[in-house]
Parts: structure tokens; sequence; C-alpha cells
């Protein structure tokens, strides 16, 4: 089981609140000029990734104090707890074994008494030769035509992960167009019917619970399209998958459960691409990519399971974070990655980490005391360049940030790629360094001397924002499945010395119960008068409006 200890109270911890008094005023160009060594020091490389965290307002006894600060709070214990299927989501009584669904190396893992594998291996079987059948043309619609178009409604986690994995591994992909629905909005899902033609569209209705309003809507908007262009009820089973741990929801649906992918309560919504709601991702790129993106992420559970503390990237990852939001106060943490293929990266761990680590009471179950998890935030270089990035170099919070760039491109097009990576090596350089006024002066050359002290000040750049670059040598199946688990165990870290249970989200139920009770008198005429004068005035409007 996992440790309840409150890591404000260790020894680790008031260490670094006193090293922190060195480390504020330090300035991270100094520390470059005084130790050749810093790149090498604070830089690590595993398999095709390479993550340069010496950009950053830490030093050799910093990390030292880290490393101590998760011995402190009982990590390895806690991974493999994780690892070994103990019920470490406690409020839910589940075990947390998303790394079993990319175990490949196939050792058993055992949950209550029983291998797990064989069940995995199954879905992913049953993913396989569905997938390839649909690719292959050799599964027809109702009408005999081929499948063109693969349509996923599903929100949160499953729809999340789908989206990122196949916009970020778009160079990989087939002829199958895929859309994705997630928003009750109407418009979301008649813009998308509007583009595919039901004799050649499969959906998959893709919902751990198989009860989530947003999804259960959509996919009866989508059977009953389906049905009135001519299908009859029999025709469902050739276009309706569903991607669920509920059969009886399935069944109840009128998806046959032959047409159904399991996956299991130890498999959190967030975490659940690995799973049967991966299932797009085989459609788009093929189930063997779908594999190599398995084993990228196996590669890295080996490597955290296994990596000294101090050579493990996730962990290292998660420590430099708790230094900026426990200690510097930073708020927020910005993911810039620069490739436009990974569009969604930011928006998928909004979700992961948002809803992972957003929690304020411990695992005692009291208040806690001390910041939790950072907003989570970012856009794809060099766009974000032209947007927010004025307020990181020069405003008054400290913004952590992630930079992510392949060296190579999937479309290596005349200069463009040397000019996106100029950005993102120059964009990391500026940070740390700054402009100083004398740069700024020089700079500004002949000018009279009163204009030049008058614009001085706006010109300057006090540098030491911290920033990690994470190089990769080319985004592939099995690279971005690594730099996904890369940050799934970086939440993890740090949920764990944070003492909070990182695996629920409670906090997503109460606007669901709300919105439930407010649906019935949307649908009648009267006057609201059953809440707040807020709400039922902006209801009353709403249904003099409508
Ligand atoms: O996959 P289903 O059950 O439809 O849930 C979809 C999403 O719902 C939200 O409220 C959260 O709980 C997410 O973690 C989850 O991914």
């Amino acid at each position: 089981m996992l440790s309840k200890i409150n890591f404000t109270q260790t020894q680790a911890y008031e260490y670094l609140s006193n090293h922190l008094v060195d480390m504020a005023d330090m300035h991270m160009k100094d520390l470059f000029a005084k130790d050749p060594e810093r790149f090498q020091k604070f830089s690590i490389l595993f398999n095709d990734i390479f993550l340069d965290y010496s950009k950053n307002r830490i030093n050799e006894k910093t990390m030292a104090l880290l490393m101590q600060l998760a011995k402190e709070c009982e990590l390895e214990n806690a991974i493999n707890s994780m690892f070994n299927g103990e019920k470490i989501n406690e409020t839910e009584d589940r075990a947390v074994l998303h790394t079993a669904l990319r175990n490949r190396s196939n050792t058993p893992v055992i949950f209550e008494g029983k291998d797990v594998m064989p069940e995995v291996n199954g879905v992913l079987a049953k993913m396989k030769k569905f997938s390839e059948a649909i690719i292959s043309g050799s599964w027809k619609g109702y009408t005999g035509k081929v499948i063109t178009d693969v349509v996923n409604i599903g929100i949160g986690g499953s729809d999340l992960g789908p989206v990122m994995v196949t916009e970020g591994l778009k160079s990989y992909k087939n002829h199958l167009q895929m859309h994705f629905v997630s928003n009750v909005d109407g418009t979301h899902i008649v813009e998308t019917l509007k583009k595919v033609n039901p004799e050649t569209t499969l959906f998959l209705v893709a919902s751990k619970t198989f009860t989530t309003q947003e999804t259960m809507t959509n996919a009866h908007s989508a059977r009953n399209w389906f049905l009135e262009s001519g299908a009859a009820d029999a025709d469902v089973a050739k276009h309706f998958a569903a991607l669920s741990t509920n059969s009886d929801g399935v069944s109840k649906f009128g998806i046959d459960t032959e047409n159904m992918f399991e996956f299991w309560d130890w498999v959190g919504g967030r975490y659940s691409l690995w799973s049967a709601i991966g299932l797009p991702i085989a459609l788009s790129i093929g189930f063997e990519n779908f594999e190599e993106l398995l084993t990228g992420a196996h590669e890295m559970d080996n490597h955290f399971r296994t990596a000294e503390f101090e050579q493990n990237m996730p962990v290292i990852l998660a420590l430099i974070g708790i230094w900026y939001n426990n200690f510097f106060e930073a708020e927020t943490e910005a993911i810039l990655p620069y490739d436009q293929y990974m569009h969604r990266f930011a928006a998928y761990f909004q979700q992961g980490d948002m809803e992972s680590n957003g929690k304020h009471v411990d695992r005692n179950g009291d208040e806690v005391n001390y910041q939790t998890g950072p907003v989570i935030w970012g856009e794809p270089g060099t766009n974000g360049q032209h947007a927010f990035y004025q307020l990181i170099h020069q405003g008054t919070k400290l913004i952590p940030c992630d930079f992510i760039a392949p060296a190579k491109s999937h479309n290596p097009l005349g200069e463009h790629h040397k000019m996106l990576l100029s950005n993102f090596f120059a964009q990391t350089e500026a940070l740390m360094n700054g402009k100083t006024e004398e740069e700024v002066l020089e700079e500004m050359g002949d000018k009279n001397q009163e204009s030049r002290d008058k614009i001085a000040p706006f010109k300057v750049f006090e540098g030491n924002r911290s920033t990690n670059s994470i190089l990769v040598k080319l985004i592939t199946p099995k690279t971005l499945g690594s730099l996904i688990v890369m940050y799934e165990h970086k939440i993890f870290v740090q949920g764990i010395i944070w003492n909070i249970f990182s695996f629920d989200q409670w906090g997503v139920e109460l606007g669901k119960q709300l919105a439930g009770k407010i649906l019935p008198e949307l649908k009648e005429n009267n006057e609201v008068n059953s809440h707040d004068s807020s709400t039922n005035g902006l209801i009353n409007l709403y249904k003099e409006w409508r």
C-alpha cells in the first residue's frame, strides 16, 4: 500500500526550504559559466529520447535533496505497489494496472490471484483481427461496400488519447478517414455526420462506463441517423462497435457483444489509450504500429521501474516540477511541442495531469496545507511564440516549460525544419540568458542618449526562466509511446509525493449531478425558482429566448 507521509514534514523538505534561499537569487547563466560539465551532468538519454534539464534553477545539491525527498516519501515502494496490482486507487477500491496493457514481455501480472495477461492478449488479438478486416476491406458494410470512415464517439479519456495519438502519428496513417465526436453540443455530431456515408462508416462507441451522458447521447443520435438512412436494426452490427468495461450497457444499447472490445476497471479513463480504447489508433495506423506504440510504452515502464532515481526520466521531471511548484511557487507548467503533429499533446496531458493531481485532500483524508497539481497548458511552437511567449519571457510569473522537438521531420521540406529547430534552440537559450541592460544599449547603437535610456528598460529580459528540452530523433509510434509514459509516470511520482490519490476523479462528478438535476427543468416552460438568483435568472432568460 502507499505511504501516507506529509512531505512537508520530511527532513528533505526542510533542507530544500533552506536550500531555496541560496538558489532563489542564483542566475542559471552563472551556474553555466561556473561549471563546464553542467550539460553532461543534467541530461539523460533513453533510447531516442534525450532530456536536457540543465536549464533549470538547480545544482547538484538541489537534485540530491529532491532524490532524498522521493526516498523519504517511499517512492520505490509505491512504484512496486502499482506494478504489482495492489489496490492503490483506494477511494475507488481499484488496482492501477494500465502498465499490464503494454506488458510486451508478457510476464504474468497477478491481480486478485489471477494473471491478467491472457485476457489482455485476448483483446489485443481481437483488435488485430478486427482492424485488419476493416483496413483490408474484407469487412463490408450493410450494402456490401468497404468501410472508408471511422467515427469515434467518446469523451475525456475515451477521446483525448486516441485523438492525440492519431494526430501525432498522422504520417503513419492509412486510407481510413478518422473522426472524433466528443461534445454533447449537437453541432459536433451533426457536422461530422455531414461528412460521412452510412453505408461506409464504422462507429466506435468508446466509454469505460457506458453511462456517460455526452457519449450515450451522441451514440443514440448516430444510430438514429444510421437507421433513418434506410438501414435496418440488424445492420447495426456491421457499423457499430463498443469499447467498454460494461457489457450489460453495451447489449442494452443494441450493440452485439461480439463487437465489444473489453477492458477492465483497473484501467483509469485517462490511462486507457493502451486498452481497447486504442482501437481507433490501430485502425488509423495499423495494428503493427499500435503494437510499436505499446512497445515504446513498455520500454519506458521498464526504465521507470528499474533505473536509479538519479537516472530516471519520469522521476527527474517530477522532482523538478515539485521544486518549482512547492518551493518557487510556480502555478502552471507549459508543454510546448515543436511538432505540428503533436498539436493535441498539451491538451491530452491537461486531462492526464489535472484530473490526476487536482486534489486538495491527502491520502489520510485531511486537507493539504501545500500546493498540489499545477495548471497544464501549451500549444505547438512556433505558434505559441507569436501568442503567449511574451508573458513567459517578460511577465511576472515563473512558468517552467517543457520544449519538445524531433531532430528529423516526417516532412523535410526545404529549410522548414531547420527554421523550426532554430526557434526551439533559441527560445530556451533566450529564456535562460535573458538580455541585460548593457546588451540592450549596445544593440541600440548610436541612438541619442535620451531615447536609449527611455526604451532600454522595456527591452531588458531578466532571463533565468526554466526549461526542459526534450529532443527526440523522430516521432515514431515507439518514441511517442515512451514519451507519453514518461509524462504518465511523472504525474504518478508527483501524486505520491503530494500524498494524494492520483487515480480517482470525484471532482468531475458534481457537475454531472447538477446537470442531471437541471435538465428536467429545462424541458418545462414554467419559471424556475429552485436555485440561487443567478442560476434562476439565467435559466429563465434562456427559456424566454429559446
Ligand atoms: O469512458 P467514460 O466512462 O465515458 O468516461 C469518460 C470520462 O468521463 C469523465 O467524467 C472523467 O471521469 C474521465 O476520467 C473519463 O475519461
